[in-house]
């Protein structure tokens, strides 16, 4: 019989419902709530599960195990000025108690995940949620960060790092400060072995196209192992199995239901899973178009799904079944859409959904008339210090940017040959004669050029790139916006020094550029501010920009004021008033200004032109500085005005990263 065939099989007899126990093998047995009869279920121990309400002297998911609730659960998606908000989840309640692993099912775009994600306070930014969730009678908030894990659908890792890096870097930003390193060695080699990782400890994590990179499933061992790191009491995992083989899966179902049968809540989105892989879920719930068609054990799902016409057929897999009776069949898109809200509505007003609801309304209940202090077992945890976190962030970062050629090394190389080259082509040019100062002049553009475009657009994929990881971690709550990009900037920094200063070593000895250490010394400081203010300026555009072409599409513009205002096309006194205003941007001309000062303060000594006396002449440096309507005094002002470019540009970055961050 096919799928379709069974799903249009009408119920006969319309068997009753039988009792839906919500938590399989947790009988509800506190009928007097106000004694405090639960055991203290250690979340070891899987045999202490027999009594699933939690105490009601205090609030200890640690101790108690967590029981998830959600009443009445609505989200709300923006989507867009024009068509104004969509609602996803629909008036959804459920529940999930300590040890059970629930499988949340349903077609594509029921909205599995937005329930999960909002279940586990790591909602999308601009989605509103209106009704009641609790943990052990607690409104969630961002304390689930802490008691929870949760494993994406998509990993996002660093592919620069090692296994044992990553998952040293996590434990760091992770565990309570007062985990010794000791400590923190063996959680992680205990992890290790136990999500099968240990051999590939040492491997890369890879971004696909290295040559030896995790697979795909030992990535996900690898998310997991992440989110295990501060034994959350409670794991959401989104779609675990997607692109694991049957084995892999299996495997990895597995070790959710041993960590459920330790006490660990455990929810679950899943496709299609193998009739063998579902067996192990101890609790289903099914979604259609946001809202529960159906809540409880597996076995009751078939039955209730009997009830109402939809027979599974005998050796099908049962979760197709459940999932295929919910979908939409392209062509009968109204009916099939007809018949999944029929049976949610058939479930709302079972007795499956009044079990539910009583639990529900228990805990819920229990918040509302409960009097005991929630923040103990919070309180009692200590972050990572601030600078600890820094510290961290700012490791990686730089080991990051050390094993990626493309970012430092490939453009270190690609510095030397150019200092090299620039270097030959004005070698013995630099002479004190009037063509000699052409060389100068232009030995100064090109040094200042070169230090400036190729560092501000190799910089533009920076933050976009690392985008959803800083994201998904920042609002774990792992570290701040501001930790997250000093500490880039800082991992960049001591490139940005060293590369320049060795192109000024090479590039100014052969050209033969003046040899005082002062005129040197103002060159050095000038091309080293110069390839930062230009970084800072490709971060600002990189944080402000959602993609490279369009920040790249804004910058070019930028550039040429830049360039145009350098003091070397036009001069400065002579821009139309309209663009008076950009010479104050262009750190290009306050170099430009700075370097020929270097090179020319006090030269009294330039040759003229032997042919003509009427050509004009250069006789003197101060010639050379009016030409250009640079003046001596400005040096210093020159200097700070770069610095305080740069400090804008970065404020500026670091503010689009802040706010980008804040709106998703
Ligand atoms: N930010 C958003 N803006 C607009 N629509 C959204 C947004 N987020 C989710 N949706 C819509 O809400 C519905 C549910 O999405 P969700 O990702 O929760 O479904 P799902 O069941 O997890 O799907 P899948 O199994 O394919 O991952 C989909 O129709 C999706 O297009």
């Amino acid at each position: 019989m096919s799928d379709a065939d069974s799903r249009r099989l009408l119920t006969q007899d319309q068997h009753e419902l039988q009792m839906v126990r919500i938590g399989q093998g947790n009988g509800t047995s506190s009928d007097n709530p106000s004694v405090d009869t639960t055991p203290k279920l250690s979340k070891r121990n899987s045999s202490e599960r027999s009594l699933p309400l939690r105490s009601y002297s205090k609030w200890s998911p640690t101790e108690q195990g967590a029981t998830l609730v959600w009443r009445d659960l609505c989200v709300y998606t923006n989507v867009g000025s024009a068509r104004g908000m969509k609602r996803i989840i629909n008036n959804s309640t459920g529940a999930v108690q300590p040890g059970s692993l629930m499988a949340l099912m349903g077609a594509s775009g029921s909205g599995k995940t937005t329930l999960m994600s909002t279940l586990a306070y790591r909602q999308q930014g601009g989605t509103v949620v209106q009704g009641d969730i609790l943990i052990n009678g607690r409104r969630v908030g961002p304390f689930m960060h802490r008691i929870s894990g949760y494993v994406y659908q998509d990993d996002l890792f660093i592919g620069a790092l090692t296994v044992l890096e990553h998952l040293n870097f996590m434990a760091n930003l992770r565990l309570d400060r007062r985990v010794s390193s000791e400590e923190r060695r063996l959680i992680i080699r205990e992890l290790l072995e136990r999500t099968g990782l240990l051999s590939a400890s040492n491997t890369r994590i890879g971004c696909g196209d290295d040559e030896k990179v995790l697979s795909g499933g030992e990535r996900k061992r690898l998310a997991f192992a992440v989110e295990l790191l501060n034994n959350p009491v409670i794991l959401f995992c989104d779609e675990p199995t997607t692109g694991l083989d049957s084995y892999s899966a299996q495997q990895l179902v597995a070790t959710l239901h041993e960590l459920a049968q330790k006490g660990t809540t455990i929810l679950c989105t899943i496709h299609q899973p193998s009739s063998q892989l579902f067996d192990n879920f101890n609790n289903v719930m099914l979604l259609a178009d946001g809202r529960v068609a159906f809540t409880g054990s597996p076995q009751h799902a078939l039955s209730f799904f009997a009830d109402h016409g939809y027979y599974c057929p005998e050796a099908y897999n049962p979760a197709d079944f459940l999932i295929g009776v919910l979908a939409t069949d392209p062509g009968y898109e109204q009916a099939s859409q007809r018949s999944a809200q029929h049976l949610c509505d058939q479930f709302a007003v079972s007795s499956a959904a009044k079990q539910r609801d009583m639990l529900v309304n228990l805990e819920i209940h229990m918040a509302q008339s409960g009097n005991f202090p929630y923040d103990t077992e919070l309180d009692s945890f200590r972050g990572v210090a601030w600078y600890r976190r820094f510290y961290v962030v700012w490791l990686r970062a730089t080991l990051t940017l050390l094993r990626d050629p493309t970012v430092q090394w490939m453009r270190f190389l690609q510095k030397m040959a150019m200092a090299f080259i620039i270097g030959a082509c004005f070698a013995g040019t630099t002479e004190l004669t009037q063509l000699g100062v052409q060389a100068v002049q232009g030995t100064i553009f090109i040094m200042i050029s070169e230090n400036t475009y190729h560092p501000m657009y190799s910089v533009l994929n920076i933050f976009p790139q690392g985008f959803p990881l800083f994201m998904r971690e920042t609002r774990s709550g792992l570290y701040s916006t501001a930790q997250y990009y000093v500490a880039n900037i800082l991992a960049m920094l001591p490139g940005m020094i060293i590369e320049p200063l060795l192109f000024v070593v090479i590039c100014y000895w052969i050209t033969g550029l003046r040899a005082t250490l002062y005129a040197f010394g103002i060159t050095a400081i000038c091309v080293v501010l110069v390839m930062n203010v230009a970084t800072a300026c490709g971060c600002f555009f990189s944080t402000a920009f959602n993609s490279v072409p369009l920040a790249m599409a804004y910058l070019v513009p930028l550039d040429y004021i830049i360039m145009i205002t350098s003091g070397i096309f036009i001069k400065i006194s002579s821009l139309p008033v309209a663009f008076y205003w950009t010479q104050f941007l262009s750190w290009m001309l306050y170099a430009n200004e700075a370097m020929t000062i270097a090179q020319w303060s006090g030269v009294q000594n330039i040759t003229c032109f032997g042919e003509s006396a009427d050509l004009p002449c250069f006789h003197t440096g101060q010639d050379v500085l009016d030409k250009y309507s640079f003046s001596e005094s400005n040096l210093y002002r020159n200097l700070l005005a770069i610095l305080g470019i740069y400090f804008g540009f970065h404020l500026l970055g670091y503010y689009f990263l802040w706010r980008r961050a804040r709106k998703i």
